[in-house]
């Protein structure tokens, strides 16, 4: 049977979202493990005063593809944009276009989204429920196509603790919705958006449930893959580890966290922290689109893509880990950090809060005080508030547990040539957490912030100088309460004096009797 790189020789290739997180990585991928592969059409929008083809070369020039570029320096030749606005009637693409694409594609990977989760339930639905409709109706116009791979998540069905590898009936007929929806203004429609969307926390997942739906009815005319990666973190192994460019997910966390602005998070220690490498996401994605295409299943598979079935990872350990993470900001610190980096995480609610008090308020008004007087604009307060919007939209992910069987991922893994497991390795039995973290955080500081690791020591210095702030603020706290409350009443000086002596016994009680044991 022909290898991955074998079968995808020679094909045409339709991306969706490929200037996203997980689409670069896919275009990367084929590129590099795939040179036969014939052309990859992406449909891309112009955006923020860029033409699409200007984006997409600026894409291809980013660090993610230097090592694609060593090995072909024409790589992006094969690279077609197609301009498309996906929220538009017929996905804004032009009859030409349509033709082209209709003519020569064999594999539809769709991967485009909002995956905002404060997204209002129209535009939220438009992008993720329609524009998927709408790509299947071009999808089954195309002469040649092989195989149609829809990316969707882990969480859509979050309403449920154990999740199989199954279509759930809808929360809603999506056409119902759609109907409905049309009519109303955008008020009415967020008024009824949290009757809707039930149990679910988002309008995400909500949507991306929906379009599970509209895919699997389509299942009976094309060959059909779903494919739910859970929280998709920096690359473990490829192109280089900790590759990532965004801050969704943990990655803002663990940047807010490293520049000691977090200080405190809520998650169950014992809920399993399903973190998913997005190089795993994306090879698991590229064999998937193989086995559907060679193999053809009868019915649209579902590949559950998490770790927690098979190489469980606590939030807990993180909280372990948070120290690791911490070490390793303090080793490689992120430059103008607010304080030194040390978080902490509890799934105590009212814990917290206090620390959210203590140790972010508190922190933010004494220095928007300090910016004031010194004649400067506060900004520290919006940026905690923000933070702490970002956090409260997370700590639903983090704060439960879920079960996914990952049964289709094995089975597919079985059905790989030796080869093509270490080229397109998703077995993350072998990932080593500790050190992935690791690799992460400093990625978020290449790559996300764009700092200079030669920078480093200078960093360093700065942390120093938050340490000797931080000591000299609380010399000068005592001061003021020895001043203020202890020494005004000899009460207070009395119960002072008396825990001073006790601990002085308490030193010399010790001193003595290890004194006698030598
Ligand atoms: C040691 C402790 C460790 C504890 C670890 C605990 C980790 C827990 C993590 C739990 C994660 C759970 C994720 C669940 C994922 C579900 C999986 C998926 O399917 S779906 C995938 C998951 N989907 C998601 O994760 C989406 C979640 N995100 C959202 O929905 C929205 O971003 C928002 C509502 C949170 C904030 O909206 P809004 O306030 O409107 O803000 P904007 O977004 O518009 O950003 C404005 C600007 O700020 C920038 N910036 C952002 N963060 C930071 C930062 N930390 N710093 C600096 N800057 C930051 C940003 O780049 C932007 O810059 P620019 O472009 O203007 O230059
Ligand atoms: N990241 C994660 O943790 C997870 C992601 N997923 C799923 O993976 C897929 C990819 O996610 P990710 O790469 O992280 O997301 P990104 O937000 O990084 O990328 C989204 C992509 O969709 C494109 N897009 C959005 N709106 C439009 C539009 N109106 N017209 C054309 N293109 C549009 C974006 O293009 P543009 O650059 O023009 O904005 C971008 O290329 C999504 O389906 C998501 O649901 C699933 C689980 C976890």
């Amino acid at each position: 049977m022909a290898s991955i790189a074998d079968y995808y020789a020679g094909k045409s290739v339709l991306i969706t979202g490929a200037t996203g997180f997980m689409g670069k990585v896919l275009v990367e991928k084929l590129l590099r493990c795939c040179p036969g592969v014939s052309a990859l059409y992406v449909l891309v929008r112009p955006k923020a005063g860029q033409s699409m083809q200007q984006r997409v070369s600026d894409m291809m020039k980013c660090k993610l593809f230097d090592r694609v570029r060593e090995e072909d320096p024409d790589f992006h030749k094969k690279v077609v944009p197609i301009s498309s606005e996906l929220t538009q009637p017929g996905l804004a693409i032009s009859p030409q276009d349509e033709s082209k694409l209709v003519a020569c594609v064999n594999i539809v990977f769709h991967c485009a989204a909002t995956i905002r989760f404060d997204e209002p339930l129209k535009h939220a639905l438009q992008l993720n429920v329609i524009a998927t409709q709408q790509l299947l109706s071009l999808a089954k116009q195309m002469h040649n196509l092989e195989a149609f791979v829809h990316i969707s998540t882990a969480y859509a069905n979050c309403n449920r603790r154990h999740i199989d590898e199954v279509i759930y009936p809808p929360p809603v007929e999506p056409k119902k919705l759609i109907d409905s929806l049309e009519w109303m203004d955008d008020g009415m429609v967020r008024d009824i958006t949290p009757r809707l969307i039930g149990e679910r926390p988002n309008t995400y997942t909500y949507t991306k449930a929906l379009a599970e739906c509209v895919v699997q009815q389509e299942s009976d005319k094309l060959n059909i893959a779903i494919i739910r990666p859970s929280i998709v973190g920096a690359s473990w192994q490829e192109p280089f580890p900790g590759w990532i460019d965004n801050f969704n997910g943990p990655s803002g966390v663990f940047i807010a966290a490293g520049k000691g602005i977090l200080r405190t998070m809520r998650a169950n220690n014992d809920a399993v922290a399903d973190l998913i490498p997005v190089d795993v996401v994306i090879n698991l994605t590229l064999a998937a689109g193989w086995y559907t295409a060679v193999h053809r299943p009868k019915t649209a598979l579902v590949y559950n893509c998490t770790t927690g079935g098979i190489n469980p990872f606590h939030w807990g350990e993180i909280g372990e880990c948070g120290y690791h993470v911490m070490s390793t900001f303090k080793r490689n610190p992120l430059e103008q950090a607010f304080r030194r980096p040390n978080a902490n995480i509890t799934s105590n609610y009212l814990i917290n809060q206090y620390w959210i008090l203590v140790s972010h308020k508190f922190p933010a008004l004494l220095y928007d005080l300090y910016l004031r007087l010194s004649g400067q604009k506060p900004h520290m307060m919006r940026i905690f508030n923000r933070l702490h919007k970002a956090i409260s939209l997370l700590e639903y992910f983090s704060s439960q547990d879920w079960e996914w069987n990952s049964d289709n991922m094995s089975m597919l893994m079985g059905h790989l040539s030796p080869e093509d497991r270490k080229t397109f390795n998703f077995d993350v039995r072998q990932l080593n957490w500790p050190e992935y973290i690791e690799n992460y955080c400093i990625g978020t500081k290449k790559y996300v912030l764009n700092e200079d690791m030669s920078d480093i020591p200078a960093a360093r210095q700065h942390l120093r100088k938050l340490r000797n702030i931080r000591y000299t603020f609380n010399t000068l706290l005592l001061v003021f309460i020895w001043r203020v409350f202890i020494a005004r009443s000899q009460m207070a000086r009395n119960i002072w004096y008396f825990v001073v002596s006790l601990c002085f016994k308490f030193l010399s009680y010790f001193r003595a009797s290890s004194t006698l044991t030598n």
